[in-house]
């Protein structure tokens, strides 16, 4: 099965500026026999928090139709990163990924709000685990950038029997060496394909001046060998995976069969 994942500058408030972007990413770059296609976290407005009580979607009415338009269109499956997305009163960092017929597969908010971005002082956490969808006829999750920092977040989904874990991000340069390690240690030791897109271009938040967002969006198999790496400016990473290494690989080390959560514990 072939995906493909658009590794881009996000243009920070510039909402018309980036679904441009990515409507010509889908009609120049796009491979014929691509079944799914992944775009980065935030694509809508980026981090430009400032602004986000004016900017952001609301209820994915904008964001939504775009990507069901892109999907009908190329007839292609979108995990379609994430968005600033208000609802009730709040803002949002929402993820959503729609189907080639146009249908809308799965909704979640990003659990932890990433402090070294000042997330937190804008946003509203979301409060659900991710939980597994079907794309392409493969059980999948989705998971928003700083929550792959908190294993359990990914325990859930793959433990329901999700057999690629999606990462759609704006990872900075800083921590880049966190972001490969927990990528290959997520699909280690839950023995599924990590599909991870991230973001390039500076971090245009006056706390953070000099940082950015690092790319090295990548393709990791259940054992934990790279498929395929993007470098640190804008790429598109093609890649072929095989899901029955999934099953093979639970085969070889039961994971799932050994679980003891009788036995794991929070410190109070
Ligand atoms: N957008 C994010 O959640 C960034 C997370 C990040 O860079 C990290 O180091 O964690």
């Amino acid at each position: 099965m072939k995906i493909q994942l658009f590794q881009i500058e996000i243009i920070e408030g510039e909402v018309e500026q980036n679904e441009s972007r990515i409507k010509a990413l889908f009609e120049e770059n796009l491979e014929a026999d691509t079944e799914i296609v992944v775009i980065p976290e935030m694509w809508n407005n980026g981090y430009d928090l400032h602004h986000l009580a004016e900017k952001a979607d609301i209820n994915l009415t904008r964001s939504l139709p775009f990507i069901q338009s892109l999907a009908t269109k190329h007839h292609v499956d979108i995990i379609a990163g994430s968005v600033s997305n208000k609802r009730n009163d709040n803002i949002y960092n929402t993820a959503f990924a729609v189907s080639k017929t146009g249908k809308l597969l799965y909704q979640k908010d990003k659990i932890h709000l990433v402090p070294m971005l000042d997330e937190h002082l804008y946003l509203t956490s979301g409060d659900e685990v991710p939980e597994v969808f079907e794309i392409n006829g493969i059980k999948a999750s989705q998971i928003i950038c700083y929550d792959l920092r908190f294993p359990e977040i990914t325990r859930y989904p793959t433990s329901q029997g999700a057999k690629i874990i999606f990462y759609v991000a704006q990872w900075t340069t800083k921590n880049i060496d966190h972001w490969r390690t927990l990528l290959k240690a997520r699909a280690i030791e839950n023995c599924v394909y990590v599909i991870a897109c991230n973001s390039v271009g500076d971090v245009n938040n006056e706390n953070h001046v000099g940082n950015t967002y690092a790319g090295h969006s990548i393709v990791i198999d259940p054992n934990g060998n790279i498929v395929e790496e993007a470098g640190n400016q804008e790429a598109i990473i093609t890649a072929e995976i095989d899901i029955q290494k999934v099953a093979k690989q639970q085969q070889n080390i039961p994971i799932f069969e050994n679980l003891r959560p009788d036995v794991y514990k929070y410190a109070e």
